[in-house]
């Protein structure tokens, strides 16, 4: 029986034969030149593309993120896109440093409709194109590689022939040989010289050649090789910004694309979280995070993710998957216990005037507006750390790491129990249960303290259900004569072996923390408590300890 997943039926991509590579040894230094095209190749790949309201939302956070060319829409091709280029022009949408860029296929009657749109602009890039790889030249237009070339360049004419006809707008013309890096690469370039010749740009007068991965079919360094082969064999290099259109067929768009630039490429076409056909163009949000992230100011504002995040779903109706790079729901969420010991040590030291150098979080994910409450998130695959950290930051204390163990174990139980995530919430009602319900037979009424040298005496009213005890006890200390005074007056010998104190940060109405560990008769008991007064809250700890101990005594009797 023959298999239906046969990779027989496929063959394998020809690779360059290069022998002056010189792309890897280069490096990423300053942000490309970008240009959005959602409005145009992320919206031709929607189910129902952009309304006009849609369009203008888009517009409005492309041109607030700081795009400088934004590729509008293929105004020949429907009225709706037509019109939108009307609006930006007519209603004065477009700021003085930002020139639209709308695409056409080169086809007179096409161009010719092109230019009607865009009367009126102060600047614009006609951006026309057709595509040059042996399967569209043999199968959809049947043509010979001439053919191809006569398309171009009638193209490149008829775009320059408009252009004349409206001088008071300044022109940008770009060429895209389609589907560029399934084109033999030579006669890709072939097409480009033919219509960088009839263009005849200049340094000053610079035309954009724009060289799309339309499908990609490779890995990205043949990319890389293609660009760079590209750039050494392009007429007239010094006169051409070199652009670059990939698509994510293989789940390497951005890669191809940062590889192009270490190739010699200028300029990245592409889709805010990476929208497009089929799997997408190549997202800026990744590849200008990954410029922020390595100190290169991507001249892009992302710090307004969640923004930019709420926008494209509206325009697009396409959900962001909680792990998109950079500035998906959960990427800076540790679950495992392990990740949240280590970013809460991580963070615990790292210093504002220091190179941000926290394991597990590449970038602060306050510069996107995330708060580290998101980041540390507790289930049961979490540990001490997790929890702690989310504790000590509603409450306002840093727990001693034997607390941080003890927290751990009720914690992880409520989330077995569950079978889920718990939330600050419920986490804050499993150790307030756990460890600071004082209820139980004893609470204290009031006390009075001396010290007589190195030795402190206490005496302590203590409500013992209707009744009220007057104790009495010595000790080094204060906690420790206390815990004498009950020694004494209940036959419960609670032995300190855990004892910490904490101020709580301002804005909560207790202004300190005890936790306290006792051994009494055989078993250690956790308690917490909160008070205004310092030495209150000890005591009232010490209280719940031996409560704890009472009740558990009550169970096994
Ligand atoms: C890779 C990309 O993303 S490219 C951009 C693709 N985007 C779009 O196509 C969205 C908007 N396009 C449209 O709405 C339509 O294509 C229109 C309105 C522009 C044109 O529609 P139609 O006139 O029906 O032509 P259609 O697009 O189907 O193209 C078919 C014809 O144009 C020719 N053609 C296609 N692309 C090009 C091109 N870039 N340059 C010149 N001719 C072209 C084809 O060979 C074919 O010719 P034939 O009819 O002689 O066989
Ligand atoms: C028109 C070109 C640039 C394009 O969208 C593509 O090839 O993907």
């Amino acid at each position: 029986m023959t298999s239906r997943f046969d990779h027989r039926k496929y063959r394998a991509f020809p690779v360059i034969r290069k022998t002056d590579r010189r792309w890897p040894d280069q490096t990423i230094s300053s942000a490309p030149q970008w240009c959005s095209v959602d409005l145009r190749d992320g919206n031709q790949a929607l189910i129902e593309p952009m309304t006009v309201a849609q369009k203008q939302r888009m517009w409005a956070l492309l041109v607030k993120m700081g795009f400088k060319e934004i590729e509008v829409g293929f105004p020949a091709a429907s009225q709706p896109d037509f019109d939108f280029v009307r609006w930006l022009i007519e209603e004065n949408q477009i700021p003085e440093d930002v020139t639209i860029q709308v695409l056409v296929q080169a086809r007179d009657e096409l161009i010719e409709r092109t230019y009607e749109s865009l009367i009126g602009a102060r600047r614009a890039v006609v951006h026309v194109y057709n595509s040059t790889s042996p399967v569209q030249r043999n199968k959809v237009f049947g043509l010979s590689q001439q053919g191809i070339i006569d398309i171009a360049v009638k193209g490149a004419r008829k775009v320059a022939d408009e252009a004349r006809k409206y001088p008071a707008t300044e022109w940008v013309f770009q060429y895209s040989p389609e589907s560029f890096s399934s084109t033999e690469v030579q006669f890709a370039t072939e097409v480009c010289n033919a219509v960088i010749d009839v263009w005849q740009p200049t340094p000053d007068n610079k035309a954009i050649i724009n060289l799309p991965a339309t499908v990609e079919s490779a890995m990205p360094n043949v990319f890389a090789d293609q660009v760079e082969w590209f750039c050494d064999n392009v007429n007239r290099r010094d006169s051409v910004t070199i652009s670059i259109h990939t698509h994510n067929d293989r789940g390497c768009g951005v890669a191809a694309a940062e590889m192009a630039i270490l190739a010699g490429a200028d300029r990245i076409e592409g889709t805010l979280l990476g929208n497009g056909e089929r799997t997408g163009n190549m997202d800026i949000i990744t590849m200008a995070m990954n410029l922020y992230s390595q100190g290169i100011d991507p001249e892009l504002d992302i710090s307004i993710a969640d923004d930019i995040i709420a926008t494209v779903e509206a325009c697009t109706n396409i959900k962001t998957h909680p792990r998109h790079p950079w500035v998906g729901e959960l990427v800076y969420t540790a679950f495992s216990g392990s990740h949240q010991d280590a970013i809460r040590k991580c963070l615990a030291q790292q210093s504002d005037d220091e190179p941000w150098d926290v394991a597990y979080l590449p970038i602060d994910p306050q510069d996107l507006g995330r708060n580290y409450q998101s980041v540390i998130r507790v289930n049961s695959q979490s540990g001490k750390g997790g929890a702690s950290y989310l504790l000590e930051q509603a409450l306002g204390v840093t727990f001693p790491r034997w607390m941080q163990i003890e927290i751990a174990q009720p914690i992880q139980k409520e989330s077995e129990r569950r079978e889920g995530e718990l939330n600050t919430q419920d986490i804050l009602n499993v150790f307030r249960t756990t460890f600071m319900n004082s209820d139980g037979r004893y609470s204290l009424a009031g006390y009075q303290v001396d010290k007589h040298g190195s030795q402190y005496h206490i005496q302590a009213s203590v409500n013992d259900g209707s009744q009220m005890m007057l104790v009495h006890g010595n000790g080094n200390g204060a906690i420790s004569a206390f815990a004498d005074a009950m020694h004494k007056a209940t036959g419960l010998d609670a032995q300190i072996v855990q004892f910490d104190e904490q101020a709580v940060a301002e804005g909560s109405d207790a202004s300190a923390m005890a936790f306290v560990q006792a051994s009494i008769r055989g078993s250690r008991y956790t308690a917490v408590s909160q008070d205004g007064d310092t030495l209150t809250a000890s005591l009232t700890a010490i209280l719940s300890a031996i409560n704890k101990a009472m009740i558990d005594s009550q169970a096994v009797a």
